[in-house]
């Protein structure tokens, strides 16, 4: 009965939901507003949901129920064979004898279709035709039924620290070396690790952007850095982590946002930097330096396609037309920061998108009208390790 009333509940929620805010956003307010569920229930009730948005536009024929029971049962994923799952013992009996099946496997149980996998590819992500070349769409399509991990990065010489702390609070975690950290990614580290200030919050793809930095030569005098579209410093932060010697400025075209950078810089011990409003779309706003950098990071807003496996609502309710939107913006922003680069000095691109319009053609962009030269771009595909797909281009002023 509890069980038939969390699919009832995530039934609910799901057809009031219109993709106009975040879904754990909508779904916090929701359960703001009716006190009556406990905690376990609420988690219950949001993993339905979650897996129903996994799904994307697959098995379009089935009820709305029988789609979130579908997708938990594709969520499943038991290391045992004659695991039960007590959503499914109770409401899918014929689905829960078949967990350790294969996605593919599962998709016949459910169809009866044997090739039912084979064709649920674009109606899980109807773009990917638009991915960029090295991303197997296969692979990606699966992943969405997959929870991607937490991942920290450990700050220099905290790794040690960070392990004996997640061993103590008896969180599961497998280290990365050297400074990786992943555990599920319902983990409560809030009060286990200092954030920022012993590690940082940051997925494995984005800690893999280190080993483009590391490509840009420190010099005595140290790195010039301009983190341009900055957000809330991770990426400097990884700079920080990485360069003896640095002198820092960020901008962003947000100032809130720019708020939350001042507190996490001030946690992660970065104490001297220059902070600037600037719309990189219209120019490089009040900072008037030319060919000043060495190190120019432009991680742009983007379409986020390489993160969905942690918000797949977008699966539902992602406008294709925006691709087109961020490319432009893209290109604009570069345009702008590209003059920037010191002789001799690096541009790194970044998104967290998986579309070809987003990467290689801004890359294509960059190098028919800056005058910089590509030294590496990069797919950091996350999908076969539970983590974001990223794509990342080194350019050098020559
Ligand atoms: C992908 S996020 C940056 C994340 C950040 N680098 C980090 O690692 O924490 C992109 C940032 O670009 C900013 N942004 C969006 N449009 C912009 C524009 N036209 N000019 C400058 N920044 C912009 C957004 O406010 C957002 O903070």
């Amino acid at each position: 009965m509890r069980y038939y009333s969390h699919l009832q509940s995530a039934r609910q929620i799901i057809e009031g939901y219109n993709g106009k805010e975040p879904f754990h956003r909508y779904i916090r307010t929701f359960f703001a507003q009716h006190k009556k569920f406990g905690s376990r229930d609420r988690k219950q009730i949001s993993g339905l949901c979650y897996a129903y948005w996994r799904l994307g536009g697959s098995l379009n024929t089935l009820s709305i129920d029988d789609r979130i029971l579908a997708g938990h049962f594709l969520c499943v994923n038991p290391s045992s064979e004659n695991a039960s799952d007590p959503v499914l013992e109770q409401l899918k009996p014929e689905w829960n004898t078949a967990l350790h099946l294969s996605i593919a496997e599962k998709f016949t149980s459910i169809t009866g279709d044997t090739d039912a996998w084979d064709k649920a590819g674009t109606a899980i992500f109807p773009w990917l035709d638009q991915l960029s070349e090295p991303i197997d769409p296969k692979q990606f399509t699966a992943s969405f039924f997959i929870q991607p991990d937490l991942f920290l990065r450990a700050r220099p010489g905290k790794e040690k620290q960070v392990a004996d702390k997640l061993t103590k609070a008896a969180i599961s975690f497998q280290h990365i070396p050297p400074t990786a950290f992943a555990m599920p990614n319902s983990s409560k580290i809030d009060e286990v690790i200092k954030l920022n200030t012993e590690a940082v919050v940051q997925d494995l793809s984005s800690q893999q952007v280190q080993e483009l930095i590391q490509l840009v030569p420190s010099t005595p005098a140290g790195i010039r850095l301009w983190d341009c579209c900055a957000g809330s410093g991770g990426k400097t932060i990884l700079a920080f982590d990485t360069f003896k010697k640095l002198t820092i400025t960020v901008s962003d075209k947000r100032e809130p946002i720019l708020v939350n950078l001042a507190k996490r810089f001030n946690e992660a011990g970065i104490g001297q930097y220059q902070s600037l409003l600037a719309d990189m779309a219209i120019g490089s706003g009040r900072n008037p330096s030319k060919y000043n950098y060495d190190l120019i990071i432009a991680d742009v807003p983007c379409s986020g396609s390489g993160t969905w496996g942690r918000t797949p609502e977008w699966l539902h309710f992602f406008d294709p037309a925006a691709i087109d939107t961020y490319s432009a913006l893209q290109k604009k922003i570069v345009i702008n920061a590209a003059p920037h680069v010191a002789d001799n000095g690096y541009f790194l691109y970044i998104t967290c998108s998986v579309f070809r319009k987003e990467n290689e053609e801004v890359v294509e962009h960059i190098q028919a009208n800056t005058g910089l030269e590509l030294v590496k771009m990069e797919v950091l595909k996350g999908y076969h390790r539970k983590a974001d797909t990223m794509f990342a281009a080194l350019f050098k002023r020559p």
